[in-house]
């Protein structure tokens, strides 16, 4: 997708939020955004998303797009399936399809104990689940994200970060804005501050340390049309670089207290192993060959693990499993003994507050821990 000399204004004759921006968004690309309060941040992503339309310059190779929005139209009148069900029919899927597509994105949330509850019961943390679940389940080419990840509580944040990580290793690109500036630290191909009314690079080596779990994609992105000659390029293609080793990064920022665990539920391709030293001694209850069997039953066809890590480690264990080669699919994220995080029981205080941390549940195989 390109946008050339876009400009927006909002009313006639109203000063400019953005001029001349001239930006190139490639499959597979993984770009941020950053700028101050009120520089226009919002505004490009609505363009991007083509929910607003420019006042000048022109959008052209938008794919199947999907949007996160800073705020999360509640009051309409659908059940949390009803409504990605719709959804899933207006990004074109199958009745079917869609059905089945939302089923699944709510349990990997932990939230389908609320798929019949109406939007407007549902607390900000499970509305804001909805709102990021509408916008993954369709597979979106491009994916915009507003701010996604504010209300969600920490296993849900994994669960997005997998999201992004998978979206962007499948060809799809993903265009973010998030106040904290570790979210995907490290992960991004570019960073771009939208300052003055224009849209600017920032210098890799100008940026915080990275220090959390997404890496960068794993296969070359495909690049399409005829090459850039914007001020914004998209970016570099893929070196097929692997990762900088896990655990050589900073620890990220966490609201989880540091001496609490996280579990990690991982699936391996067939024949798959694990990697060879865990960051942070990861425990290894069960999986393939039973590897340090504990008294939790093997998975039957050897490809699941259960790991157990300190909170300040996940991050880097969860990067280690998703850029694996073959990388593996993260089931669960589970926090355990995490008394800070906002979970759906302390949000919804009257609802069921069974497993109020699963990211989503295992296979039937999979023993249930209470968090
Ligand atoms: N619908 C609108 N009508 C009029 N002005 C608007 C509208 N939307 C945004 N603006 C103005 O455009 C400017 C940029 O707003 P925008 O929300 O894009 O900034 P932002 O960088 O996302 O801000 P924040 O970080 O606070 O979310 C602001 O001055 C804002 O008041």
């Amino acid at each position: 997708m390109r946008l050339r000399g876009v400009g927006r204004r909002y009313g006639l004759g109203g000063p400019w939020v953005l001029r001349g921006v001239d930006l190139e968004v490639p499959p597979g690309s993984l770009t941020r955004v950053e700028g101050r309060n009120g520089s226009g941040k919002s505004t490009l992503l609505r363009l991007l998303a083509g929910i607003d339309a420019p006042s000048a310059g022109r959008i052209t190779g938008r794919p199947a797009t999907a949007y996160v929005p800073e705020r999360f139209p509640a009051e309409l009148p659908f059940s949390a399936l009803g409504y990605l069900t719709h959804l899933g029919r207006i990004h074109g899927l199958s009745r079917k399809a869609a059905a089945r597509g939302a089923g699944e994105w709510l349990e990997r949330f932990g939230a389908d104990g609320y798929a019949g509850t109406p939007l407007a019961e549902l607390s900000k943390g499970t509305s804001q689940k909805i709102a990021v679940a509408q916008a993954l389940l369709a597979a979106p080419g491009l994916l915009v994200l507003d701010e996604a990840w504010t209300g969600l509580d920490q296993a849900a944040r994994g669960v997005l970060d997998a999201a992004v990580a998978e979206r962007v290793a499948d060809g799809g690109a993903v265009v973010f804005v998030d106040h904290d500036p570790r979210r995907l630290a490290g992960a991004p191909d570019r960073t771009l501050r939208v300052a003055e009314t224009r849209l600017v690079p920032v210098e890799p080596d100008t940026r915080e340390a990275p220090g959390t779990a997404v890496p960068p994609r794993r296969d070359p992105a495909p690049q399409s049309g005829p090459a850039p000659a914007p001020a914004v390029p998209g970016p570099p293609a893929s070196t097929g670089e692997r990762p900088s080793p896990a655990g050589t990064r900073p620890e990220r920022r966490s609201m989880v207290p540091a001496d609490a665990w996280v579990r990690v539920e991982a699936e391996g391709a067939p024949g798959a192993e694990l990697p060879t030293g865990l960051p942070g001694g990861a425990v290894c209850e069960y999986g393939p060959a039973a590897l340090g069997a504990g008294s939790a039953p093997a998975d039957p066809a050897g490809r699941v693990v259960r790991l157990t890590v300190g909170a300040t480690h996940s991050d880097a264990l969860l990067h280690t499993l998703l850029t694996a080669a073959p990388p593996w699919h993260i089931r669960t994220v589970t926090t355990v003994g995490d008394t800070h995080e906002p979970t759906e029981a302390q949000q919804e205080p009257n609802k069921a507050p069974q497993e109020a941390t699963e990211a989503f549940r295992g296979s039937a195989e999979a023993p249930k821990e209470k968090a």
